[in-house]
């Protein structure tokens, strides 16, 4: 069976454990979904694309945008309004003879809100706004960047006195671009670019006629060069992260705000499956769900188009690949799997078991997340691997092999485990990676690996009514609720295992 086909089953479980919340490290996490499902969003052609060639329109004077208008982020907001008063206040602090603040770099995962953010700064200090990205700056001749750079900023200065304003916000998107830490002598046209971008930067001071206040974004900032973050450039970082769930009930509010929603719509349930969108992906989804709802010639936006949406932005668009039948029933039966574990781990957090080919995947489970955790036992890793595992432990069960499908499963898995040794939380118990030697820890990780999986494969052979049943419903419907597989699970599963242990 070719790799691609049965890839199918893999983002399940990674949706899985994002969705569980458990993880010590939730950023390397988010910014792990961030990133499969900007991969799978820039396949589809997600609207969400479409907006960016908008959003790095060069000229622009004071943006209509003001903080009301983005929901959530309120560290954030908070933060850059107290930078933003400096530049307000330019007396006083002129006054107390502060240095001003010349540079503020917001960083964090894609679509989160950084350009309305610096847009947002601008309409907060009625500042013009002159924006460009560093993408913009990919293969330019010599001496062309660095050109740029004087342009822009005399730009700034030209619209602020043509529009009378007393500042001037200059936005850089993506300044890695420019601004990535240097490798000797490569590079040397990105090296001109950043100097200018320097010069320009030490050039700003309190007293100039027009104040220049530079904001740039990335969501690279361990790549930047240090001499970018150094005192008097940009001293100020400003995280820009996920929404929490709040802060997601409020993005959607926002952007449902123009759109005609049925009365029994929960936007909070809505927020409950997206833990890990990003605003812009809240937003796509929205946009999508009324798309369906148009598409249905529906009046009103239904909460089932809202979930189709979810799909949709996780996973893609549906796509119409025949799997021939064989696949299918071996997508479905892994995951079974997945969904029965992670009932099993923690009831109630399966929200749909799926047969309907989305993006690259041929099957997935989506998972309603648990309360965001931080820290973890080893009992939850060991249960988060098992949920891993559980795609191709059922695929063993039911046909004595497994396929291809489940490579992301073991990668996620073999992340978990090496989570585990490192907190000392394995057999090795606490230890000091430099004196164990890599034999001895893959030793470890192998030992709980397979140990993992026989206990999986063991608590899978108790559902075998489950996987019959379930495997029925999924070939005729191709979806099974939550609800409907918690039915299964009470009405055939072994009473023994059907809560966690
Ligand atoms: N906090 C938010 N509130 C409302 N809408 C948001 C929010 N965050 C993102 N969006 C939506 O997502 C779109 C993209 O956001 P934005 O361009 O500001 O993200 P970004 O962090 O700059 O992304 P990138 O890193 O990809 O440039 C916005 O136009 C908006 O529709
Ligand atoms: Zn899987």
């Amino acid at each position: 069976m070719s790799k691609g086909v049965m890839i199918g089953a893999t983002p399940a479980v990674f949706l899985f454990l994002i969705y569980l919340g458990y993880n010590i490290f939730p950023l390397a996490i988010l910014v792990g979904i961030i990133g499969v499902s900007w991969m799978f969003l820039s396949r589809s052609g997600s609207p969400l694309r479409n907006n960016r060639g908008s959003r790095t329109k060069k000229k622009d004077s004071v943006p209509d945008l003001s903080f009301e208008d983005i929901g959530g982020q309120n560290r954030s907001k908070g933060e850059l309004k107290e930078a933003l008063d400096f530049l307000i206040h330019r007396d006083r602090i002129n006054q107390y003879g502060i240095r001003p603040i010349k540079g503020i770099l917001l960083s964090g995962p894609p679509g989160t809100g950084k350009t309305l953010m610096a847009k947002a700064a601008a309409h907060y200090t009625d500042s013009v706004f002159v924006a460009t990205s560093g993408s913009e700056f990919v293969e330019m001749y010599v001496g062309v960047g660095a050109q740029r750079i004087r342009d822009l900023f005399q730009e700034a200065r030209n619209l602020a006195k043509k529009k009378q304003k007393k500042s001037a916000i200059v936005f850089i998107d993506e300044i890695d671009i420019i601004g990535g830490q240097r490798e000797g002598s490569q590079h040397r046209e990105y090296d001109q670019t950043l100097n200018q971008l320097l010069t320009e930067m030490d050039g700003i001071s309190a007293n100039m006629e027009i104040q220049l206040l530079v904001i740039a974004a990335t969501n690279r900032k361990d790549m930047l060069d240090s001499a970018l973050l150094r005192p008097g450039r940009f001293d100020r970082h400003i995280v820009v992260d996920l929404p929490d769930k709040k802060a997601r009930i409020a993005i959607l509010n926002l952007h449902l705000k123009n759109k005609p929603l049925a009365k029994n719509v929960s936007v909070e349930s809505i927020s409950d499956e997206t833990f890990g969108f990003s605003g812009a992906q809240l937003e796509s989804l929205t946009n999508e769900a009324a798309i369906y709802a148009l598409r249905e010639k529906s009046e009103v936006i239904a909460q089932k188009h809202l979930s189709q949406a979810i799909d949709k932005v996780m996973m893609g668009e549906k796509t119409d690949r025949e799997a021939t039948q064989d696949e299918r029933e071996r997508v479905a039966v892994h995951e079974l799997g997945h969904a029965i574990v992670s009932e099993w781990v923690r009831p109630g957090s399966v929200s749909q078991v799926s047969l309907s080919p989305r993006g690259q995947a041929l099957g997935y489970v989506r998972h309603h997340p648990g309360e965001d955790r931080y820290l973890q036992t080893r009992k939850q890793i060991e249960e988060q691997i098992m949920i891993c595992l559980a795609g191709a432990a059922a695929e063993d069960k039911v046909y004595q092999n497994r396929s291809t499908g489940a490579q992301n499963d073991y990668e996620q898995a073999n992340r978990n485990i090496r989570m585990m040794i490192d907190a000392g939380l394995s057999d090795l118990g606490i230890i000091n990676k430099e004196w164990v030697s890599n034999e001895t820890l893959h030793r470890e990780s192998s030992k709980i690996l397979k140990e993992l999986y026989n206990q999986t494969l063991h608590l899978l052979h108790r559902y075998t009514h489950v996987f019959e049943e379930g495997l029925h419903v999924l070939l005729q419907e191709e979806v099974l609720s939550g609800e409907q597989f918690r039915q299964l699970l009470k009405q055939y599963a072994p009473s023994s295992v059907s809560v966690s242990s």
